[in-house]
């Protein structure tokens, strides 16, 4: 075989899944998008969305700033050689964390360096299969982290919230999966896509559920009981008002995939990957010989663009609040949950080690009036060795719930961006203090990298790019109030109402 066709092979299959989204996704989001009520926040969140795959493509950069921990899988004739093909897509992926096509992800999981080019015990993730064909099907998947903690498996029997118990059966099996949506809200980016797998054991649970998620979002399932059960979970969830970003609105769920396997007697596991929008999966066939591609999957039918929505760009409609940091009190306590602000000037990056850092250590900069952005973003140097940003979308925000309202008080910050809402502490100290919750649209890593117009600065680099924080000048950077100063949280009334919702499924339907 030739190497070097099959690296540069490679290279081209991970840049194109990490900035291109798959004709059969675009079209499932362009439906959800028309079929969502002009003006509301869940049709503003699609725009952008929009947007941001029409840029992502146009940039030939990541769409999600998170490019999750590549997973191939891959199919080889017999006397292919497994190895050599491991070893050139370590350097592929090496080579497009260097271009900034890939965040680097890869974090040691004991001391929390990050390896800095996405290789690392175990990563990339490489599962191999013989075929009797004679050439290479290469499948890629690159799932983010926030989309994968929404991930859960049930052990039937079980009960659950909203819909009492579910069963070692069918109607069982229906339950899980709706409460997975439910529980998911909005935090894994919705709208999104399942994969199911039902049966075999914890890990192989999951293997065939993940394998679901490279179906085409339009197949109809072999089985007639499971192509049932697809369409009734998708138009059930789609009624939940979660809607995009949990925002509420119509569209929650996208797409549902089943599978299923044997069990042992003992054993009876519903297993759910839960995929965000930014649903990026794509395979090629290569030549087991040239280690050429030969054809790329997932090419069937229309692409939609997303011109217009581009050329329109921010469609907000109304007031919009401008916010300059340092923001005062009064100026906070004023904001309510659902006002849109855009904010000018100057943020701050913090995640999950700045947080854990901050709790014991005095801050590197002034936080007092300022604004912390939840993002861990994908970063460049330009020719004249100054940072630029790749991708800069917002990170969940729950992670950071057991320090959130501590560290506002300690450092004074006025306001916390980051998307998926936050807890009851947080909404507390919210109230006491003088501060908000601002949600921006999860994944639109292109629209937010546009907003940034320079890096003024970088402190804690040593928890790697990702994790450092970064001090960003912004122009007409886009947000929603959905936690406020009052005691209002968006994020729980939708999850109170979408509760209800659910429970009204709680009698046998299968
Ligand atoms: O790590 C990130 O930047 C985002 C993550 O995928 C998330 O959804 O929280
Ligand atoms: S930020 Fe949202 S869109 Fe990006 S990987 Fe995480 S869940 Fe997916």
């Amino acid at each position: 075989m030739n190497l070097a066709n099959l690296e540069q092979s490679i290279y081209n299959l991970v840049t194109e899944t990490s900035t291109n989204l798959p004709k059969d996704v675009r079209r499932a989001i362009k439906k959800a998008k028309d079929a969502e009520n002009a003006g509301t926040r869940a049709a503003m969140s699609l725009d952008t969305i929009a947007n941001n795959i029409f840029m992502a493509d146009d940039n030939v950069s990541p769409i999600c700033q998170d490019t999750g921990l590549p997973t191939f899988k891959i199919k080889t004739p017999v006397g292919v050689n497994q190895i050599e093909i491991k070893e050139m897509i370590k350097k592929a992926i090496a080579a497009t964390t260097g271009d900034a096509k890939l965040r680097p992800n890869a974090v040691d999981s004991l001391t929390g360096k990050n390896s800095g080019d996405n290789l690392g015990d175990g990563l990339p993730v490489v599962k191999f299969e013989q075929w009797e064909k004679d050439y290479i099907e290469m499948k890629l998947i690159l799932k983010g982290g926030g989309c994968e903690n929404k991930n859960i498996q049930y052990s039937l029997p079980t009960e659950l919230e909203g819909l009492g118990r579910a069963g070692r059966d069918l109607d069982g099996i229906r339950k899980c999966i709706l409460h997975s949506v439910y529980q998911a809200q909005g935090q894994g980016c919705s709208a999104g896509f399942i994969g199911v797998g039902i049966g075999g054991d914890r890990s192989s649970g999951y293997d065939l559920a993940k394998e679901q998620l490279f179906r085409h979002v339009d197949d109809v399932n072999p089985n007639e009981d499971l192509a049932k059960l697809e369409q009734y979970i998708v138009e059930k969830s789609n009624t939940f008002g979660i809607g995009t970003m949990g925002f509420g609105g119509e569209a929650t769920l996208l797409g549902c995939k089943i599978g299923v396997m044997h069990r042992i007697p003992a054993s009876f596991f519903v297993s759910v990957a839960y995929n965000c929008w930014a649903y990026r999966r794509m395979a090629v066939d290569i030549n087991a010989e040239t280690g050429e591609i030969m054809n790329w999957h997932y090419q069937d039918g229309e692409k939609i663009g997303f011109e217009e929505e581009a050329k329109a760009g921010n469609t907000q409609q109304g007031e919009v609040v401008e916010l300059t940091a340092p923001i005062s009190e009064e100026k906070i306590r004023s904001l309510k949950v659902g006002d849109v602000v855009k904010i000018t000037g100057r943020m701050y990056t913090g995640r999950d080690a700045i947080h854990h850092h901050l709790m014991s250590h005095d801050a590197p900069v002034d936080l007092d009036g300022q604004i912390i952005y939840h993002c861990g973003p994908v970063m460049a140097k330009d020719a004249e060795d100054n940072w630029t940003v790749k991708a800069a979308g917002p990170t969940t925000s729950i992670r950071e719930e057991p320090y959130q309202g501590d560290i506002m008080k300690k450092f004074g910050i006025r306001a916390v961006m980051g998307k998926g809402g936050m807890g009851p502490k947080t909404l507390a100290a919210l109230e006491e203090h003088g501060g908000v919750y601002l949600n921006a649209i999860g994944g639109a890593a292109q629209y937010y990298a546009d907003c940034i117009k320079s890096v003024d600065g970088v402190d804690l680099l040593d928890f790697g790019i990702p994790e450092a924080m970064w001090h960003l000048a912004v122009e007409g950077f886009t947000a929603v109030v959905t936690m406020d100063s009052h005691g209002n949280s968006l994020h729980a009334d939708v999850q109170k109402s979408s509760l209800e919702k659910l429970a009204a499924h709680a009698d046998r339907v299968f």
